[in-house]
């Protein structure tokens, strides 16, 4: 399986801050990635640092095994959508349209136009004219028909209602299956892309705290909650990735599966065992109070 995108050790900082510090993971193609992550995580510098928009700091970074920065054959390959997409004044929907065509070596108009339909978006209708939602609209059709080996959406859906965000979704997933490629999504509407991400890569405050195949945390993440104490002896070891505290009491996120007996042991300490979805780990893990099992005793 090829990979894509390779990070070791990557770092961005800006004078006192590292935005990015010092991550290492890796993207295989044709596969959908969620980069999840608070406000402030890094999860847009490592967008840009992907798309040869930033250099990095340090360490090493290649995107179809070459550096992105100045690298007109990789960067051919991307397509970047993000919030901020800025447009000439002037540019109407059409023009949009046509650039895309230009740009990206594997564009396909008609998907475009039939988007263009789905979302309701005048083709003669200046950019600047468009409301919010219907600018992130076209940012999702440009995005989609640009079929690019690897689309990157930096959340790309600031002010679309939840029609049109299922509506992304939808096609999302329709034309990766007849033409798969790499989307990297970046996205705070966690619970709603959880059936739709292959594989998860979580980032708080520069760093990588979780890289899995979604299918691992779908269902198999558990929330044992009682008295610590009972934790403890329940004895999670390796199977347990965070420990909240409250007071006597405590949460212990926990890789599952747990096996028979080792459920029947946890009822038998009175221990609470309930599925936790990808929001709730995501939560957990990266709540400012959360910390690492290691550091937790
Ligand atoms: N040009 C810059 N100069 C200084 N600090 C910056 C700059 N760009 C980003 N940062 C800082 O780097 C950190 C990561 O920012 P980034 O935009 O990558 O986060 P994010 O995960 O995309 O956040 P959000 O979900 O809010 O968009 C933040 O602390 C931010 O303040």
């Amino acid at each position: 399986m090829n990979t894509v995108i390779t990070a070791r050790g990557v770092t961005k900082r800006y004078h006192d801050v590292s935005a990015v510090d010092s991550v290492s993971f890796s993207v295989r193609e044709n596969g959908i990635y969620g980069l999840l992550g608070r406000n402030g995580a890094g999860k847009t510098t490592l967008m840009q640092m992907v798309t040869g928009q930033l250099v990095a700091s340090g360490g090493e970074l290649t995107v179809f095994g070459e550096r992105p920065y100045e690298n007109a054959a990789v960067l051919s390959n991307i397509c970047f959508i993000k919030e901020s997409q800025r447009y000439p004044d002037g540019f109407k929907v059409r023009h949009v349209l046509d650039s895309g065509r230009i740009l990206f070596p594997r564009w396909d108009d008609q998907l475009a136009r039939n988007l263009l339909r789905d979302f309701q978006l005048p083709l003669g209708r200046g950019v600047k004219k468009l409301s919010r939602g219907m600018r992130s609209s076209l940012g999702i059709v440009i995005g989609l028909a640009s079929r690019a080996p690897l689309t990157l959406f930096d959340e790309p859906y600031l002010g679309l209602d939840a029609v049109a965000r299922q509506l992304f979704y939808d096609r999302l997933l329709a034309d990766y299956s007849e033409h798969p490629r790499t989307v990297l999504l970046s996205t705070h509407l966690i619970d709603e892309v959880s059936d739709l991400i292959e594989h998860v890569l979580l980032i708080d405050r520069g760093r990588i705290l979780l890289d899995e195949e979604a299918d691992t945390l779908r269902g198999q993440v558990l929330t044992v909650t009682g008295p610590s104490s009972a934790i403890d002896e329940l004895t999670l070891g390796a199977h347990e990735l965070y420990r909240e505290r409250m007071g006597a009491l405590a949460r212990a996120t926990v890789r599952g599966p747990l096996d028979s007996s080792e459920r029947s042991r946890a009822e038998s300490l009175g221990l609470d065992l309930t599925t936790t979805s990808l929001q709730q780990l995501v939560v957990s893990i990266t709540r400012s109070d959360a910390q690492p099992k290691e550091t937790a005793q």
